[in-house]
This record gives structure tokens, sequence and C-alpha cells, in this order.
């Protein structure tokens, strides 16, 4: 079904301005009065999730992720859509609607129009739908929503191999060149900070790059847990599932997260068991092996357990001095800067920095924003004059999961509810200062933290953290709540 645009304007001025108008920007128009009209839950998952494409002779078609996302539209929101359209595109464009699987088959006519309205609400997007636009070489800049989630500078060009974790990077390249799937699934376990999400990125870059017609599917379990709940929701489990299942390869990092979560665990379970049984490519990542997982329910951890089990170790001191020389070079090549720094420099990072290597990679940060390109003449003095309050001994450990759970308990509300979609103050709030502490009290970046909290955008956490920054200033009750979970956390 296609429909047509009609000419609103005899101005002829009208009219040529409005031709000059991108079909994005028509999209926007119709964006902000479907909205309105659907309200957002339905807005946000059924219309925002939907990319407009144009095809050569001008045409525009809005394509769905799913095949019930666009039954959904057609039967619901379609007509409206051909008014809104009409009465926004006085150039006369046609806009049809296809899912993507349609759209696929007819890839090279279409080229892409844009990623998205900038009304459109954070879509319920869990897949990398792999389509002949997959990146050449190494990732790009420009984020599509086919590579949510994935850290362009997480490749296997960037890993340093070791013998802590050279098994786990040669079976995670088997992987991502498509070798026989007889171990299936393949669940990488290792400590925290040592190359996991790394690992699991790059084998998802490459995996696209190898076969850019496959369907690889990336997601944090946190995403996985959010978009499920979410799901349920919407009633939306069914297109959850389509997209879940369709997947030539599916990738979930930190699977321990879901552990003692009922209905996730069953429905990551049924997942799991679909995907393999139909010779479907399965990749887990967590931080203890399946055995370990006490909380985890005991048929998905035999399950997990059923293909191969990978352990990374924690890097040693030859790794940590490979990881840092090569982090150097990025650095270098970035601002312009000598690619070296003093021997004794490097000897005493690699033995102090010995926790994680995203410690170490943040000592390193710091020196290289202290010092830009006097980097490789600092002395062994300066450096740890600098890292002095990075060298603090004893001190615990605070990861995100604890910040969440110590900020829900704190308000009383659930863990998950900072996941989730919500954005009523009541859970808005509490979920930024949980952000704001993230920030504070651990060494993740922006990326990272979005990451934990259901998937979202760094520049979501930008905003929580600089909104708390602001209300502190004046809300007493609010800096008195962040130093009780503070205190709390430190033990
Ligand atoms: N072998 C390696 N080569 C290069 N960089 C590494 C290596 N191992 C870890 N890193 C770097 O250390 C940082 C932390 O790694 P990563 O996020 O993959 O850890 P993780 O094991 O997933 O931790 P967590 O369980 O906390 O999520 C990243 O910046 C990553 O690039």
């Amino acid at each position: 079904m296609t429909m047509k645009g009609g000419v609103a304007s005899q101005d002829f001025s009208a009219a040529i301005a409005a031709a000059c108008e991108p079909a994005t920007a028509v999209w926007s128009k119709v964006c902000v009065a479907l909205k309105r009209e659907l309200g957002d839950a339905a807005f946000g998952s059924w219309i925002a999730p939907a990319i407009l494409r144009e095809a050569a002779s001008g045409d525009i078609v809005l394509v769905t992720p799913t095949g019930i996302a666009r039954d959904w539209i057609r039967r619901s929101a379609w007509r409206r859509i051909g008014e809104l359209w009409a009465a926004n595109d006085p150039t006369g464009r046609r806009i049809d609607l296809k899912s993507r699987l349609e759209f696929e088959a007819l890839a090279g006519v279409y080229v892409e129009a844009s990623a998205k309205p900038a009304t459109a609400a954070e879509p319920i997007e869990i897949v990398l739908p792999v389509s002949t636009d997959a990146p050449a070489v190494a990732p790009t800049s420009a984020k599509s929503p086919r590579t949510q989630g994935l850290q362009e500078r997480f490749t296997f060009e960037t890993f340093v191999p070791g013998p802590a974790n050279e098994f786990a990077h040669a079976v995670a390249r088997r992987i991502a060149n498509w070798a026989d799937g007889h171990f299936n699934p393949v669940l990488f376990h290792g400590p925290y900070g040592f190359g996991k999400t790394h690992l699991l990125n790059a084998l998802a870059w490459e995996a696209m790059r190898n076969a850019p017609e496959k369907r690889v599917v990336y997601l944090t379990a946190e995403r996985f847990l959010s978009t499920f709940v979410r799901a349920v929701m919407d009633r939306q489990t069914a297109a959850f599932k389509e997209e879940l299942r369709a997947a030539d390869l599916l990738i979930i990092d930190d699977v321990h997260f879901i552990a003692g979560k009922q209905s996730t665990q069953e429905e990551l379970f049924h997942t799991l068991t679909a995907l393999v049984e139909e010779g479907r490519r399965v990749v887990f990542s967590a931080d203890r092996p399946p055995s370990a997982m006490t909380e985890m329910d005991a048929h998905l951890r035999s399950h997990l357990s059923a293909g191969l089990v990978c352990g990374l170790e924690p890097a040693d001191r030859s790794l940590r001095l490979g990881i840092l020389e090569r982090k150097i070079q990025t650095l270098s090549a970035a601002h312009g800067f000598e690619p070296t720094m003093r021997p004794d420099v490097l000897q005493f990072l690699a033995d102090r920095f010995t926790d994680s290597v995203r410690e170490l990679e943040g000592a390193l940060n710091t020196l290289s924003a202290r010092a830009g390109e006097g980097l490789s003449r600092m002395t062994l003095e300066e450096v740890q004059a600098i890292l002095r309050p990075h060298l603090r001994s004893g001190e615990k450990r605070i990861t995100i999961d604890d910040i969440q759970k110590a900020t829900s308990e704190h308000y009383g509300m659930k863990q998950a509810d900072l996941l989730s979609e919500r954005r009523n103050r009541a859970v808005a709030r509490p979920r930024q200062a949980a952000m704001w502490l993230a920030k504070q009290l651990t060494t993740r970046s922006l990326p990272d933290i979005g990451r934990r909290f259901g998937g979202r955008d760094h520049t979501t956490v930008l905003h929580a953290v600089r909104r708390i920054e602001a209300l502190r200033a004046e809300d007493s009750a609010l800096n008195q709540d962040l130093e009780t979970i503070t205190r709390k956390l430190r033990g």
C-alpha cells in the first residue's frame, strides 16, 4: 500500500521551499503529531523504531523492524500517517510501508534517508540487522541503530592477546569467522574489567564484516531484561521473541545480571534453546562460570554450560605492559604526540594497577589528560604525584550493580525500575542519582554507565550527572540521600 501527498499550496515560492524540505524533516513533523495523538507508549513501541528510507526514484519507505510492527502500523496508524504526510509534504512524494525483511529483499534500491526523527522516543531496538552497509573494515563513527550498544574502539585490532586470554581470543575469532558451530553456546567468563565486553564487541564487528547478510544481535543482559519487561508491559512479547529468534548470532553480555530474575531467565532459556536447536550461534559473557552462578535457574545454568565454557584470566604483567603500549599508540595517534613513555613509568603502572585493565587504562588516561604531549617525558615522581589519589589502598571497589542496589533500596523501589523506561519523577530522580553516583564512585565511562542502565545513551547519563550537580546546590534532602548511599556503599 502506498500513499501520495497532495499539493497543499498554490503559492509557487512556498512550493519550491517545500520541495527542498528533506523527507526526514517532514517525518519529524508527522511524528510530533502522531506522538501527541497515539500517546508516548504506543508511539515509542511502534512508530519510533521505524526508520525512514528514500528510494532513488524519490519514493519514501517507512521500514519497521518486524512484520508485526508493520501490521500494527498498517492497521492502527497508516491512514493517519498518510493524512499527516500529505499535509506536511506538499511536493507529493509517495510513502510506502515495509518490514525490514521486505525492505532488505529490495536491498540496493534504497538509500538511507536518515537514522531517525529527532522527535522519536527511544525505540525498543534490540537487533543489529546486518545488511549491505556493514562496516567495510573498522566500524565508522556514525552510530546507526544496527550498531547500537557496540563500542567502536572495541575491535580485534585493539585487543591485545596474551596467555591470560589467548584461548578465549582464538575461540572468539573462530566464531566471528562463522566457523563450524560445534560448541554452542559459548560462554566467556572472567573477572571484572579484563576484556570480556571488548572481546564480544570485537566478535560482533568481525562477524558482521565477514557475513554482512547474516543477522548479528548484541545486547547486554540489562538491555535484555529492560526490553523484555517493556515488551511484557506493552504486550509485545511476540515481537521481542521474533526479533531475537531471527538472529544468526546472538551475543549477550554479562548474563549473570539476570540471575534470580525469574521470568527474564525463563525467556532467555526459551530463546537459547530455540536458537541452538536451529543451529544458530549464541555467545555469552559472565563474571563467573555457570557452576558459580548460584542464583541462576538450574535449567538455564546447565544450558549455559552445554557448549563451551571459556575463561579469561586476569592479565599478567607482560600482558598489562602490552596493553599499555597499545593504548599509548592509540592515544598518540589521536592527539599527535610521541607514542612512548619512560620504561620505569610503564613498569610502575603495570605493577600498581593490577586490579583490572580498566583501572590501568584509567590511570593512563589521567596522565594523558594532565600531560598531553609531555606524556613521553614524564618522570616517575611526576606520575606518582598525579596518580596518588588513585593509589589509595584497601578501599572497597564499588560496582554499578552495588550502586543500583543501594539506591533502589534507599528509595524503596526495585533495581529493575532504575533500568526501566519509566520517566515519572519518582523513578527518574533516583535513576539520575544512581547515574551520578556511578560517575563519582566508579571509573566507568559515560557510555559504560548508560549501558548498565538499560542500554541508555551516554548523553542521557551526562544529562543526569549535570542535573544532579545543579540540584545539589539547592536541595539538601538530595545531598543527604547521596551521602547516606555513598556511606553505605563505602562500608
Ligand atoms: N586484552 C586487552 N586488550 C586491550 N584492551 C583490553 C584488554 N582487556 C581489557 N581491555 C580494556 O579494558 C577495559 C575494560 O574491559 P571490558 O569492559 O571489556 O571488561 P569486562 O571484562 O567486560 O568488565 P565488566 O565485567 O566489568 O563489564 C576496556 O577499555 C578494554 O578495552
